[in-house]
């Protein structure tokens, strides 16, 4: 079998949101779909209710199929120093048309502040199942429980710049073309591969659908905002901001023997005031990898193989 589901970018591409059917009868969750992370966690009734305003939430009490995984907890905490943690039941979830029976849902008691004023009601994670959180027994994700059924163990993301999208789970789309392969090191639980640039010479990047930039190493930002007249680092908004209409150079990385090209107008991110706009290349703050997120995922179908442990870049 194979399925797709709709990907739904919320203001300014900050986060691309995904219905989800969980218990029975379905409950509805808008949920961020994360390559990097592997916990599939949503609000729901147990969640501190200072917390939950304005979040559909899961009622593992209401649906006939939801059983408590008896002295089971989670505990996640993320690059932006964002977390979440509470207990844990198996349900029935359903991605599209493709049903899990017994998958982990990590119901959260405690959000940061960053969730709590979010607009998603929670993530699938879709990274290795190797850094889940649940305690004492980490849980797989609903891809890993789902990949059996499908015609082959992959998924691909069609990410795009303030329009619906997809994911396609089990096939790839016949519009991904030339797709470019390289080697995914899962050592960390990331969907980590080794690129190159001009700007940053040879690197490992991780492909990380729930981060909204591609975020780098001080030396590649540095060298591509030299390119931007006018750019500079402004700490007051967090990152390099440039005149809005300011045209912006591409950003090539290779992938495998090929490069793929993120169109500069891309990384235009948003408007962060006074006429200046913010980039969508900014510093990792020293992580041993860059993060690809959105912006770069936008530019290209991204095939997530689990089977062969690559990722396959197709430029759109
Ligand atoms: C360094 C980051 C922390 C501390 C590290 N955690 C991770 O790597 C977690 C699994 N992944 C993440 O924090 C990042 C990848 C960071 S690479 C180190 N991806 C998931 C993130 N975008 C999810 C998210 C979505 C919406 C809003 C906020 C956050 C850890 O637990 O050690």
């Amino acid at each position: 079998s194979n399925g797709n589901v709709t990907a739904t970018p919320d203001g300014d591409d900050l986060q691309y949101l995904v219905p989800v059917q969980i218990g029975t009868p379905p409950q509805t969750l808008h949920l961020d779909f994360d390559t990097g992370s592997s916990d599939l966690w949503v609000f729901s009734s147990e969640t501190d209710p200072s917390s939950s305003k304005g979040h559909s939430l899961y009622n593992p009490s209401t649906s006939t199929s939801s059983k408590k995984v008896d002295g089971a907890s989670w505990n996640i905490t993320y690059g932006d120093q964002s977390s979440s943690s509470g207990d844990v039941y198996t349900d029935v979830v359903t991605v599209g048309s493709l049903t899990v029976n017994s998958q982990a849902v990590e119901s959260a008691q405690q959000v940061s502040a960053q969730f709590a004023q979010g607009n998603n009601d929670g993530l699938v994670g879709l990274a290795f199942s190797s850094i889940n959180t649940v305690k004492p027994t980490p849980q797989k994700t609903w891809f890993d429980n789902i990949a059996s059924t499908l015609d082959a163990p992959l998924f691909v993301a069609d990410l795009r710049h303030e329009t619906p999208g997809s994911y396609i789970f089990g096939a790839i789309p016949s519009a991904a073309s030339n797709i470019l392969y390289a080697p995914v090191d899962n050592s960390k639980g990331f969907w980590q591969f080794s690129t190159s640039s001009d700007t940053g010479g040879e690197f490992d990047a991780i492909a990380d659908t729930g981060t909204t930039l591609i975020l780098a190493s001080d030396a590649l930002v540095k060298s591509y905002y030299q390119k931007v007249q006018g750019a500079h680092l402004d700490a007051l908004q967090g990152g390099y901001v440039f005149g809005c209409n300011t045209t912006l150079p591409d950003f090539k990385f290779a992938v495998g023997e090929g490069e793929i090209t993120v169109p500069g107008s891309l990384i235009n991110y948003a408007p962060a005031g006074n006429n200046e706009c913010f980039g969508g290349i900014q510093p990792s703050g020293g992580l041993p990898f860059a993060i690809f997120g959105d912006i770069a995922l936008k530019a290209a179908h991204v095939v997530f193989d689990s089977g062969k442990t690559q990722v396959g870049w197709a430029q759109k």
